[in-house]
């Protein structure tokens, strides 16, 4: 990573309040080495300049560490992870998470494998599957102290996505664009059901950039009913 690129992640994560040191900068380091070749190559990431990866990428993700809070639980599951975001990010900075990266196309998870074998990350799990299938599955279901999930679903979705995860009194951690409102109306009715509340939504502003952000903080208050989620598409095809 160039020297600029460096000062602008320490700089920005000390807005944060989180210190990087060298084993941190040089896991982004080579975490971004990774990223640009396999947006070469697998066209992963339309976000490729060092500048943008550090700003939208590292350091969007890392705000989510102003919930997230280790000692309260370690395992937390990232849903439709992508290229790595934000479950990596969290992860290199609170290296004690016990992380499951959970995405559905073969060839990200493929990218994910590969990644976290090259980042020499312990503790890390790269799962798959359809976020509908493995909420499912005992191993996942109820498990989680944490889940986390950017630009995947309207919160409607992703709440029957990813609430079953959670234990009660988990966390959600929904990474959202400004103005969210509206989306948060509509959820009302799924996050009843589901058994989720909207604790609070912090706003910030994304250092370098100057993009607004907001995180949808949302508790779960009680258990999933069993027959949530629904088979493969129907949280999105017709949400609740
Ligand atoms: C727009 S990308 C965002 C990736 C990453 N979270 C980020 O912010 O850079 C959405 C990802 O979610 C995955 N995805 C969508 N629906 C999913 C589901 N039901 N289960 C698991 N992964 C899903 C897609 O394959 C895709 O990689």
């Amino acid at each position: 990573m160039d020297p600029e690129s460096v000062i602008s992640l320490r700089k920005g994560a000390a807005n944060w309040g989180l210190e990087l040191g060298s084993r941190e900068l040089a896991l982004f380091s080579r975490f971004m080495e990774s990223l640009s070749a396999g947006a070469a190559r697998h066209n992963l990431t339309a976000i490729t300049t060092p500048r943008e990866i550090v700003a939208k990428h590292f350091l969007d993700s890392l705000a989510g560490l102003l919930v997230i809070d280790p000692a309260a639980g370690t395992r937390i599951i990232d849903v439709g992870s992508g290229a790595g975001f934000p479950g990596l990010p969290l992860k290199i900075v609170r290296p004690e998470l016990k992380l499951t990266l959970l995405e559905s196309s073969r060839k990200k998870a493929d990218f994910l494998e590969a990644v976290v074998g090259e980042l020499g990350l312990e503790g890390v799990q790269v799962t798959g599957r359809r976020a509908e299938e493995a909420g499912r599955d005992p191993a996942h279901r109820g498990t989680y102290h944490w889940a986390v999930a950017r630009a995947v679903a309207p919160v409607s979705v992703l709440s029957e996505y990813c609430l079953p995860f959670l234990r009660v009194r988990g966390v959600l951690v929904a990474y959202k664009g400004p103005e969210i409102g509206a989306e948060l109306e509509q959820a009302r009715r799924a996050l009843e059901i589901l058994g989720g509340a909207v604790r609070e939504v912090l706003e910030f502003t994304l250092p370098g950039v100057d993009d607004r952000r907001s995180l949808v903080v949302i508790d779960k208050t009680a258990p999933t009913p069993e027959r949530f989620p629904r088979r493969a598409g129907m949280a999105a095809k017709r949400p609740l």
